[in-house]
């Protein structure tokens, strides 16, 4: 069986150190290049990568993206910082390389793919719906991709089953207080030494609250994902939106 040829960008990082070691841990998969800021992206090309896993950060996600999909490779992206009209962009780029695909995954761990998926089901049995998400302090960006498509996602499935909007007669005396406003979702962001990943979606009703909470205790958690999306993605042409897509959930 051949080995599915594999580069890292963002090598160097937190999580992309732990990719490297996942990609060359796995026996059905060859890393052939781990690349760090400033190196050329044409290596990958010259080593024949098939699949990059994008690990980098927001400023430098589009330009590798078209890079990769321009000479056929696929991605398999955590990097934060999508809009629609970033997804809207490499939409197009994907389209003009028939075959090629791209995974964007907000999270790779199971456990928070199944707190976007509970929440997503318990959104509209609930008249209020908050996001608390809380990281470690050298988190580039704020919110988290993984709260806000969290929150994008609970926001679909309360405008489908056509929810009123939440009630909320505050007054706010300080800019910020009560979050960042995704789709009528708040959203709020901690960052705090000692923390790596973690994530609420507080629900309540009238005389009852749920609560669902995800703890990334070490990158790891991030990798069976990593290399599941790796394997999918080489047979899922165009864009995939969430590692659900590629995981077997109902
Ligand atoms: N989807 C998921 O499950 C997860 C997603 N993430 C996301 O992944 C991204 C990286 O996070 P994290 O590892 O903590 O961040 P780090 O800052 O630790 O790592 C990013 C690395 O990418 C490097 N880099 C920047 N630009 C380029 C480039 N153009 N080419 C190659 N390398 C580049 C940086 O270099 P330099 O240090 O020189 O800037 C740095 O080494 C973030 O967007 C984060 O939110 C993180 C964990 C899980
Ligand atoms: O920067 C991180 O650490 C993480 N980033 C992703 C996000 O913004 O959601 C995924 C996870 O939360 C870890």
């Amino acid at each position: 069986m051949s080995k599915l040829r594999v580069a890292v960008l963002g090598a160097k990082g937190r999580i992309g150190s732990e990719a490297v070691r996942a990609v060359e841990a796995a026996e059905d998969m060859e890393l052939v290049a781990a690349l760090g800021r400033g190196d050329k992206l044409e290596t990958m090309v010259e080593a024949g990568a098939e699949v990059a896993v994008e690990l980098t950060d927001p400023e430098s996600v589009m330009g590798n993206l078209d890079f990769c999909v321009r000479h056929g490779i696929h991605g398999v992206v955590g990097t934060t910082g999508w809009t629609d009209e970033r997804l809207a962009r490499l939409r197009g780029w994907l389209d003009a390389v028939p075959g090629t695909g791209a995974l964007i995954a907000p999270n790779f761990s199971i456990g928070a793919v199944l707190t976007m998926r509970f929440a997503r089901q318990a959104a509209r049995f609930f008249e209020s719906v908050e996001v608390i998400e809380l990281h470690h302090p050298n988190k580039a960006d704020a919110p988290s991709g993984t709260a806000t498509r969290t929150a994008q996602l609970i926001a679909e499935a309360r405008e489908q089953a056509g929810c009123a909007p939440q009630p909320d007669a505050t007054s706010t005396a300080l800019d910020g207080a009560r979050g960042a406003d995704v789709d009528g979702v708040p959203v709020h962001s901690v960052r705090l030494r000692g923390l790596l990943a973690h994530q609420e979606v507080l629900l309540g009703g009238e005389g009852e609250t749920l609560t669902i909470r995800h703890d990334s205790t070490h990158h790891s958690s991030f990798m069976p994902g990593v290399l599941l999306g790796v394997r999918r993605v080489v047979s899922a042409p165009g864009l995939t939106l969430g590692l659900e897509h590629f995981l077997d959930l109902d």
